[in-house]
């Protein structure tokens, strides 16, 4: 997401906890596009004061700070009934917290100079159907779904407009442990209307729109880019089994 910003004219501080993984993007970056565009901020979005810390460092490296993307996650497939209290806890802090942590410290500076910005949240579409097996990532996600309506519609009167990305499956990141098993990529693919998984560039572009003035009048709202897959194959999956069908 960093890198197709970038290639889109931004220039972008990546953070995250793992200084390494952060520096390779870096030189990703910079052996595409030059140096200059991209810079490494280390954060753990669980702790406000990391957080605090890590947007005064990026206001210093940036000038001003236009935009933020909460992208940060954490998830374990489990049943329900076998989650401890300190699993959920740890994905929530993770999801719902750090969600708020940075959205409302940075909320608050761009609201106390007068200024505007923009938010995208990183949600999926199991935010509002759920997701059996993934009870802790569905609730903290469903709870940032209510953070991007509830701010979107409070803070839109003042230029701080708050929205959300849906993405559908992408064989990136942590999701390596459904990627590598061919029958469940065959089977995601099947359920997906638009016949091929999500490109992470394609996820990128529909977040760059909602930061970019392209956007200015949309507020609390969340794209959805999952290929049709949410809205169809569900209930009515027999309908490919239909005469004339397929
Ligand atoms: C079966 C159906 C599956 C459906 C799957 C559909 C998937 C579609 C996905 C599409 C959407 C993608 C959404 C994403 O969010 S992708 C991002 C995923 N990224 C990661 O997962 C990053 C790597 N993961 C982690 O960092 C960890 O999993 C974690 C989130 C837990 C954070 O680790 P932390 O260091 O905080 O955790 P601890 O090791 O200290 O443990 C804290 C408590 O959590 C319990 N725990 C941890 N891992 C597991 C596990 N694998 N199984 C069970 N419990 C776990 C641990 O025991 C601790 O609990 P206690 O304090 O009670 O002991
Ligand atoms: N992959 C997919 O199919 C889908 C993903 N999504 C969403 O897209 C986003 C990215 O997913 P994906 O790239 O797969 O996941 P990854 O696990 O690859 O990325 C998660 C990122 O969050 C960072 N992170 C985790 N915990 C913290 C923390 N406490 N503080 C700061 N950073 C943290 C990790 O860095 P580090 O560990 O170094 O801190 C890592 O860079 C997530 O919000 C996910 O829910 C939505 C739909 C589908």
């Amino acid at each position: 997401m960093a890198a197709e910003f970038c290639r889109l004219g931004a220039r972008v501080v990546v953070c995250g906890r793992t200084r390494e993984s952060l520096d390779e993007t870096v030189r990703r970056i910079d052996g595409e596009l030059g140096e200059g565009r991209a810079f490494a901020v280390t954060v753990d979005v669980r702790d406000p004061e990391s957080v605090a810390a890590m947007l005064d460092r990026a206001a210093d490296l940036l000038g001003e700070v236009d935009g933020l993307v909460n992208n940060a996650s954490g998830l374990f497939p489990i049943d329900a009934e076998k989650l401890t209290p300190g699993g959920f806890d740890a994905v929530v802090r993770i999801v719902l917290n750090g969600t708020w942590h940075c959205t409302s410290e940075l909320g608050r500076r761009w609201l106390a100079a007068g200024r505007g910005g923009a938010v995208v949240n990183v949600l999926t579409p199991y935010a509002w159907t759920g997701a059996p097996g993934i009870v802790h990532n569905a609730s903290a996600k469903g709870g940032v779904l209510a953070m991007t309506r509830t701010l979107g519609a409070e803070w839109a009167g003042r230029g701080v407009r708050v929205n959300a990305v849906a993405p559908g499956w992408m064989p990136v990141g942590g999701t390596d442990f459904l990627a590598g098993d061919p029958e469940i990529r065959r089977r995601l693919i099947d359920a997906i209307p638009a016949g091929r998984l999500l490109r992470a560039e394609e996820t990128a572009r529909a977040a760059a729109y909602l930061l970019s003035d392209d956007a200015t009048y949309v507020a609390g709202e969340v794209l959805t880019i999952d290929g049709g897959h949410h809205l169809s194959k569900g209930l009515y999956e027999f309908m490919d089994e239909l005469p004339g069908r397929r």
